[in-house]
């Protein structure tokens, strides 16, 4: 199943450098693997803004629940979740 997904990262803004910088770190290492392992499809900066487009592909809702939710900055973020199925005019998917 696909998801498109839009994460806005809210760090507070007394959080330390040093913290923020290890939370940022552990994300990017997460989300590449998730982007290797074929679960993490896109992921694209909203332009001018601290904010992800993102397209998942995983089995259902609770894996994708599982998935945000282990993120390092899960805490902190904004999610919208919007499923994705087969548009008719599509000519690939
Ligand atoms: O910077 C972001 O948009 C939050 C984020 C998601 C994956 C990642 O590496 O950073």
């Amino acid at each position: 199943m696909l998801f498109h997904v839009e994460m806005t990262v809210k760090l507070p803004a007394d959080m330390p450098r040093d913290e923020a910088d290890a939370l940022k770190s552990k994300e990017k290492a997460l989300a590449q693997q998730l982007q290797r392992d074929g679960k993490w499809l896109h992921l694209w900066r909203v332009a001018g803004r601290y904010a992800n487009v993102s397209i998942f592909d995983v089995n259902d809702n609770d894996e994708l629940h599982a998935l945000l939710s282990s993120l390092p900055l899960w805490p902190f973020m904004d999610v919208k979740v919007v499923p994705l199925a087969q548009h008719p005019s599509a000519i690939k998917n």
